[in-house]
């Protein structure tokens, strides 16, 4: 033991950061619906590479649009020289040395993100987080710990989550786009097949439906469908605000009992404040409690009973930690959001939900929508969970190969660097005005 620790010392112990690369990438995505529109079929990511003086690499993944890539041009080289242990002083060489474009900040939602909205430091943390992940992995391997281990340890073997149902269509418009073997689901049927097929692959027992896509009475029979034809299983709806404050109750109303929680039926605090307060539904929320600032009303107001932690938007797993403890002082519940992501952002969430005590909740993740990834053994789920490996890092090793080629792709289509769900919805529906909220 000693001996090994003395060789690795040899040649790895210089935690130094010696240098940071950025890779964007375009992952392919299936037509996934919202109420925002439809999922194009390219999603940009970034991958981050922190290298270090010891010639270890350490990875991390992040939104990869055009203001996040901008932030981390900017963040990248203020790194180099600082150790990969001083993840506490990303916030402020952020911000520091990176601005972020006005425009980026008059959208009325960030739609890389779906967390209400944009604001800079929102975004930052978001670039922070790759970059945090990244530091954490190359110190884990240099130190021969798992990335759980720096964050004080798991407290379980392995992270429950839920299968993400979307409505979805059959293909999307584009002629050139990726196809998968999927078919359409846009109607209770067709989710509860949807549902049926990620059980028997991954053996998600629980479910939730991304809704705000059709009108709240259909989308209510697709979770009355579920509860039917998954007695036992966890539902959850969650419209991304897309429904007044009276619809939200009417739906509350009617699936008490049905649903684990409801998650973001209206925007604002005060909204959700008002159907907690004339429902009792526990909701959830990844829009109106998305940083530190926005907790006390939140909190005080009883408006969200369990907040969807992400270690993108918080700014890293540290972050999420802390976030798992203010919930757990003011007795709110915590679980995990996700957007479309890879390998290495499944494993940063497997390793910090890991350690998070309170984490009451099967995790979200799309990751099973995913054909392509950029670590050379993508996960597995069993029985709908990730084991938490012990191996040193994140325990991922970055295919090269793959994010060549993704990288190829990114370079070959610049009118896919940004997600936009509501272009990719007026291909269909020219007059598509997603943004008279609310919709229902
Ligand atoms: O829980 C959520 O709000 C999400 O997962 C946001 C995502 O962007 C989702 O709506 C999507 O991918 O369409
Ligand atoms: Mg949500």
């Amino acid at each position: 033991m000693t001996g090994h620790r003395t060789s690795a010392a040899d040649t790895t112990a210089d935690t130094t950061i010696a240098d940071v690369r950025l890779t964007p990438i375009l992952i392919a995505d299936p037509p996934l619906l919202n109420v925002q529109g439809v999922h194009q079929p390219y999603v940009p990511r970034l991958i981050v590479e922190v290298e270090t003086e010891g010639g270890i690499v350490g990875v991390g993944e992040t939104l990869g649009d055009t203001t996040y890539l901008e932030i981390a041009r900017q963040l990248a080289p203020a790194l180099v020289g600082r150790r990969t242990s001083e993840t506490n002083l990303l916030p402020a060489i952020a911000a520091c040395v990176a601005d972020v474009d006005a425009g980026a900040l008059s959208s009325p939602t960030d739609t890389a993100g779906f967390r209400g909205t944009p604001n800079a430091g929102k975004l930052r943390l978001s670039v922070i987080s790759a970059f945090e992940v990244a530091m954490l992995d190359a110190l884990g391997k240099a130190t021969e710990l798992p990335v759980h281990a720096l964050l004080g340890g798991k407290v379980r073997d392995s992270v429950e989550y839920s299968g993400y149902l979307f409505y979805r269509w059959a293909e999307h418009p584009q002629d050139d786009a990726p196809r998968d073997d999927w078919g359409a689901a846009l109607d209770p049927a067709g989710i509860v097949e949807q549902a049926r097929r990620f059980h028997r692959d991954h053996g998600f027992t629980s479910f939730k439906l991304k809704g705000g896509v059709f009108p709240p009475d259909e989308e209510a029979a697709a979770i009355r469908a579920l509860a039917e034809a998954f007695p036992d299983s966890p539902l959850r709806l969650d419209p991304n605000g897309g429904w007044s404050v009276g619809t939200s109750l009417k739906v509350a109303a009617e699936l008490t009992g049905v649903l684990e929680y409801l998650e973001d039926p209206t925007t604002s605090t005060p909204g959700m404040a008002q159907v907690h307060e004339g429902s009792g539904m526990p909701l959830a929320t990844n829009m109106c409690v998305t940083r530190l600032g926005e907790i006390p009303e939140a909190f005080t107001k009883d408006a969200v009973q369990v907040v969807l932690s992400d270690h993108h938007y918080w700014g890293g797993l540290r972050a999420t930690k802390e976030l798992a403890a203010i919930c757990s002082a003011f007795g709110v519940g915590v679980s995990m959001h996700s957007n479309t992501h890879l390998g290495i952002s499944l494993a940063a969430m497997t390793q910090v939900a890991a350690t998070v005590p309170h984490l009451d909740y099967a995790c979200d993740t799309h990751r099973p929508w995913q054909t392509d990834d950029v670590i050379t053994v993508p996960h597995v789920f069993r029985e709908g969970r990730i084991e938490v490996t012990d191996t040193p890092g994140l325990g991922v090793e970055l295919d090269r190969d793959a994010l060549a080629v993704l990288h190829e792709r990114w370079l070959a289509m610049p009118g896919m660097r940004d997600r936009d769900d509501e272009a990719g919805m007026r291909l269909v529906d020219p007059r598509w005005t997603p943004h008279s909220s609310p919709r229902w």
